[in-house]
């Protein structure tokens, strides 16, 4: 299995390659250069297997070979062996045909857990069979930071540094990126919001001699490993629920469009899926451009789902790329005008493709604390605020025909204070994390420029740049 770039000029590479590339040199995003695909009776043969079987079954095709199954099975293992609840991944009914799909039982509460812990194994493991080492690189508006960083401390081949908006993430996931010990750590609070954190990332590996001095290597869903990983849950949740007898309905609380587009990846290879429903907060970028055609940025709201309060979806490139019939030269031209005017019109072909496969929906605070007092009431169950902008909007876009299934994808504890006051409820921090806001912080504040942001990089990364 080779990866191709949606950009369309950088190399292909074989999965360890793109795994250690994160980005790709012509500034793309690797997709693999055919979708492997599953027959219905492979699918139904998922059914009564755990959830790390399933996440060989389906990871197998993407790798190709290329790690050891039996080294790939017990990475597998050991990832999964950090949550804390045996079904992985465990779906709750909240409703007559309403279920969420709860993602956050990994160390750090929120679904990047279930990506960032393979990853973590993924790349230790290749980085040591080249004998090599890297700096690894990410931006975060709170979950994948915390996510990463627990996954990456103390290993030896690599660095970690992590940028966050200074201010805008929630206490607890502030903590969680700054109170590690281990020396391999750095979280740098940079004074803007989540899109200039990622705009940093992404010219660091545009920086060819930065990028090479340093070997940087990427974690933010802008990997194609991290996207590989979640589509695993979209295949243990379908198939317990019926399918593939049975088609099953989604709705993604929505952000840098990583976590939908595995939804999708997973319908390309045979899961039946009903219907792929974004869900937006107030930055809501992703529903005006299905709406209107027109993917344009505004300025990004700060909201009770902080997570979300992303304006440039990274990911959205990977979908233009398959609906555009993967014409890179469409791509690239999409991406220029992003750059110069912050805005592109989406063509008339793909825009009608991507319509076909998604709809999209957004939810008001307002609409979001609603949600969480009235499914508390209803149910006795107690939703994030991103899983709440989850479950709003699936309410609108469900049908009988087939199960809605919400991703729940943080524990409502990482965002007390828009809990408590939806719903009344101090939620608490479980007993891992309970000394942990007592903690020691320990973070850089940097202005969003590259060069400052390169130079803390290159004076404290093992590698020296
Ligand atoms: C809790 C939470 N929900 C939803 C999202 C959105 O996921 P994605 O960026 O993959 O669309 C994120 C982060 O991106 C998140 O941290
Ligand atoms: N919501 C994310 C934003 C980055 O997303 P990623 O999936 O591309 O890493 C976060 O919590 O940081």
């Amino acid at each position: 299995m080779k990866y191709v770039s949606t950009r369309g000029e950088a190399p292909s590479l074989g999965f360890c390659d793109a795994l250690l590339a994160g980005l790709a040199s012509d500034g793309g995003l690797y997709v693999p250069q055919e979708w492997p695909t599953f027959t219905k009776r492979q699918i139904r043969s998922m059914r009564g297997m755990s959830y790390q079987e399933v996440a060989f079954t389906v990871l197998s095709p993407f790798i190709d070979g290329e790690i050891e199954p039996a080294t790939l099975r017990s990475m597998i293992d050991e990832a999964y062996g950090t949550f804390r609840h045996p079904a992985i991944a465990p779906l709750v009914q909240t409703g007559a045909n309403q279920f969420v799909l709860e993602l956050f039982h990994g160390t750090t509460l929120a679904f990047k857990d279930v990506a960032m812990q393979l990853l973590a194994r993924l790349m230790d493991h290749v980085l040591a069979e080249r004998g090599q080492r890297a700096t690894i690189v990410g931006a975060t508006s709170g979950d994948t930071g915390g996510a990463a960083i627990d996954a990456f401390a103390g290993r030896e081949r690599t660095d970690i540094f992590i940028l966050f908006p200074h201010g805008k993430v929630s206490p607890v996931q502030q903590r969680q990126m700054t109170t590690s010990t281990e020396s391999n750590v750095h979280a740098i609070a940079v004074r803007g919001n989540f899109d200039d954190c990622q705009n940093l990332v992404k010219a660091m590996f545009n920086d060819k001699t930065f990028r090479q001095n340093m070997q940087l290597s990427g974690v933010n869903s802008i990997n194609w490993a991290r996207i590989m990983a979640q589509i695993v849950y979209y295949f243990t949740s379908a198939v317990a629920l019926g399918a593939p007898d049975r088609k099953v309905s989604f709705t993604v609380p929505t952000g840098n469009f990583g976590d939908i587009f595995a939804g999708y990846v997973a319908k390309r290879m045979g899961l039946p899926i009903d219907r792929l429903v974004i869900a937006t907060n107030d930055n809501d970028i992703l529903a005006r451009a299905l709406k209107t055609g027109r993917y344009e940025m505004r300025e990004v709201v700060a909201t009770t789902s902080p997570s979300m309060d992303i304006q440039i979806s990274s990911n959205f490139e990977r979908l233009l790329f398959e609906a555009s019939d993967r014409d890179p030269a469409e791509i690239r031209a999409l991406m220029a005008g992003l750059k110069q005017s912050g805005a592109f019109q989406i063509g008339e072909k793909a825009l009608k493709a991507i319509r076909k496969e998604f709809r999209a929906g957004r939810a008001t605070q307002k609409q979001v604390a609603k949600t969480i007092a009235e499914t508390l009431e209803k149910t006795g169950y107690l939703l994030d605020p991103h899983t709440a902008t989850g479950v709003f909007v699936a309410a609108k876009n469900s049908r009988a025909a087939s199960p809605m299934v919400t991703l729940a994808t943080a524990h409502p504890a990482k965002f007390p204070d828009a809990v408590k006051s939806a719903s009344g409820i101090d939620p608490t921090l479980p007993s891992w994390l309970a000394g942990m806001m007592q903690r020691k912080e320990r973070y850089e504040v940097l202005d969003p420029e590259l060069a400052a942001v390169e130079a803390f990089i290159g004076s404290h990364s093992r590698i020296r740049g």
